[in-house]
């Protein structure tokens, strides 16, 4: 009978749209001269999908469905949720995801307002009897992951950020509360009590983390905690174009940030809907945390929420959301007079990857801008990839920055080396790819320093940034590379720093500290003006005089030495930190205080997150005490020193 149910909602990931009512000032305006998304339903043989276009955009859209303005949440909720809530019963997980563009509607549906009830609501007053009848009771947890994928409980935000395990397939969260409900009421006040912890609250820039909640069906019988199953509902922040200057001059670094674990969930989404084997749970902290109600027998509702009125970001995350639904079509707008979209047409994408197409793949380290590269330019006949690329042209040309923050060298250079490969293709097929994808995978803003931690994910921002061709020498530091041969490509970033081993590392501090002791006293004692040489690589590179600096600033050696002590101080803590980030089981054993189990935890830490530590204060979450913290610290230094 679920199971019924189920398949009425389609398949394992279902697509919809919403479009969002007009609210505040909007409302005042002329509804058919500023709405500026259009819809039709697809309704030719077996295909019941829905084409959303936008005015003066030459592109369609295809979603399993599309919601109206006048459409409230209630109907959503009875066609598309209400059969996650009978499946939950039966132990089936489920995941509601609100994406879109800022202000787009994602909290009016998930959450709703007093009058009109979101979705996370309406489940909620249904979940409740049956739980009754059943003899199970639910509970619910609030969370949120912000840019620096730092997950943290919303009704208890004092906490340390929320730990996820794997325990015999399910995740367990360490830190995070889970309370028990009986009444909506009661929910509903959980809920604002979780709004007013979030710290992406909505600023004049929107909703800057994600907002998550979690409905679990409890088993009474057994012990404290048996989940049967859960149900999530994700409020993903509003998406927001970074080569746009940001109005409210929001740092753009976090917003790159945000953007990146967006485009990680709706890989997932696109993944498993094109049935992909491989299946990239592990590329942020969200999709870890969804991980065990994204696989499985679980199902899953993306729902893009479309702002009514023209809003580039909107178009590019519908167009994200709508790829998996396969049968994108494009046409010009000269003919878009609301005519059914060929459905022969679109059945001409094949689904399964060309032989060459699967070579690209070969590589198990594919990444995520990759593996959109290649399905663009394999897996898309040729008539359909000239549409692709001649409705790409507009987009790309819209949204492409005017000042040169962007420039297309990087495009280029990618287009060239795969000419460079076996795989023939139209250049300028290519070149509109190349660029969509610089688009899907916005540039790290200068000095965002995740580029240097995880070499294989950051592929995706390296189209508009520095793209070095194998054999390159003139940079090599923190630049992506692609390495090309006629059998394959592999996309490899060449990380700035290679972690030596901590002894080695501290040791280079050691000698800058003893050459900066040195040259200080010297100042001290001579006043003779001799420039201290640059010391390379170690930390800080001195190249002023030292006494002409003191003077300059005013400042007495010795408040000069204290100064110069505690740049060392934290140079040393953030070697320390990058150790613990990078190095394997046994070099971490070298440290005091961590054995066998701390090493474990700490890799495991990793798993979830590329660089778990980021101040002394996070070696709390591996069990030790803030004194155990500085007696390690003061080990380290010490030995140092002990061969002086
Ligand atoms: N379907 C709708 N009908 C009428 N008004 C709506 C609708 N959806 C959203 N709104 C209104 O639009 C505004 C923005 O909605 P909302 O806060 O849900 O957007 P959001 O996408 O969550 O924003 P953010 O980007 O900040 O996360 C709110 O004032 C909300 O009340």
């Amino acid at each position: 009978m679920v199971s019924k149910q189920l398949d009425r909602v389609g398949g394992k990931v279902r697509v919809i749209a919403r479009i969002r009512g007009f609210s505040g000032p909007e409302a005042n305006l002329e509804p058919d001269t500023s709405r500026t998304v259009d819809w039709i339903s697809v309704n030719d043989e077996n295909l019941d999908d829905v084409s959303i276009s936008f005015r003066d955009h030459p592109s369609r859209y295809l979603v399993d469905y599309c919601y109206k303005e006048d459409e409230d949440s209630e109907m959503i909720y009875s066609r598309e949720v209400k059969p996650f809530v009978s499946a939950a019963f039966e132990g089936h997980n489920s995941t509601v995801i609100a994406h879109g563009a800022r202000g787009s509607g994602k909290t009016h549906i998930i959450q709703g307002s007093a009058e009109r009830p979101g979705l996370a609501v309406l489940a909620i007053a249904e979940f409740l009897p049956i739980a009754e009848k059943n003899g199970k009771s639910i509970s619910v947890s609030f969370y949120e992951v912000d840019h620096q994928e730092r997950a943290m409980d919303l009704l208890n935000p004092e906490k340390p950020p929320i730990l996820v395990f794997e325990d015999r397939g399910r995740n367990q969260f360490k830190g995070l509360s889970q309370v028990p409900v009986k009444s909506v009421n009661e929910f509903q006040n959980l809920y604002s009590t979780a709004c007013l912890s979030l710290k992406g609250a909505p600023k004049k820039g929107g909703q800057r983390s994600h907002m998550g909640l979690i409905v679990n069906v409890v088993s009474r019988n057994e012990s404290v905690g048996s989940t049967v199953s859960k149900m999530n509902f994700v409020d993903l922040a509003g998406y927001e174009d970074t080569r746009k200057k940001s109005s409210d001059g929001s740092c753009l670094t976090e917003i790159n940030k945000i953007n990146k674990s967006i485009y990680a969930l709706l890989n997932i989404c696109h993944a498993l809907r094109t049935n992909e084997s491989h299946i990239p749970y592990r590329e942020s902290k969200l999709t870890r945390i969804l991980q065990d109600s994204l696989r499985g027998t679980s199902r899953i509702l993306l729902v893009s929420c479309l702002n009514p009125s023209f809003c580039q970001d909107t178009i590019y995350m519908v167009s994200l959301a709508s790829r998996s639904c396969h049968r994108i079509h494009h046409q010009t707008f000269l003919d878009s007079t609301k005519k059914s979209v060929s459905s022969a047409n679109m059945r001409q994408i094949p689904k399964n990857v060309s032989g060459t197409a699967k070579k690209f793949h070969g590589s198990s380290k594919l990444t995520k801008g990759r593996k959109l590269f290649d399905e663009a330019s394999h897996s898309t006949p040729k008539v359909e990839k000239e549409m692709v690329t001649k409705a790409s042209k507009p987009l790309m040309d819209n949204s492409l920055p005017e000042t040169g923050n962007h420039d297309n060298s990087g495009v280029e250079t990618i287009v060239n080396t795969l000419a460079l490969t076996n795989v023939s293709f139209p250049k300028d097929d290519l070149f509109a790819k190349a660029s969509q994808d610089m688009k899907l995978y916005p540039p790290l803003e200068n000095g965002d320093s995740s580029l240097n931690a995880s070499s294989e994910v950051e592929i995706n921002s390296l189209a508009a940034k520095d793209v070095l061709v194998d054999g390159d020498e003139g940079k090599k530091e923190n630049t992506p590379c692609i390495n090309h041969s006629s059998e394959s490509m592999s996309i490899i970033v060449h990380e700035g720093h290679n972690s030596p081993p901590i002894s080695s590392q501290l040791r280079d501090l050691s000698n800058s500290l003893k050459m900066l002791c040195s040259s200080t006293s010297s100042c001290l004692q001579n006043s003779e003006k001799q420039p201290i040489p640059a010391i390379e690589p170690k930390t800080p590179i001195i190249q002023q005089n030292m006494s002409q600096w003191d003077e300059m600033n005013g400042k007495s050696p010795w408040e000069t030495f204290s100064m110069r002590g505690s740049g060392m101080k934290s140079s040393i803590v953030q070697e320390y930190l990058r150790f613990l980030n990078t190095a394997d089981k046994e070099e971490l054993k070298r440290l005091k205080g961590i054995g066998d189990k701390r090493a474990n935890f700490i890799l495991e830490l990793r798993e979830e997150s590329p660089e778990p530590f980021k101040s002394l204060n996070d070696l709390k979450d591996i069990g030790l005490s803030a004194k155990q913290i500085k007696g390690m610290m003061k080990k380290e230094v010490g030995e140092l020193f002990s061969e002086l």
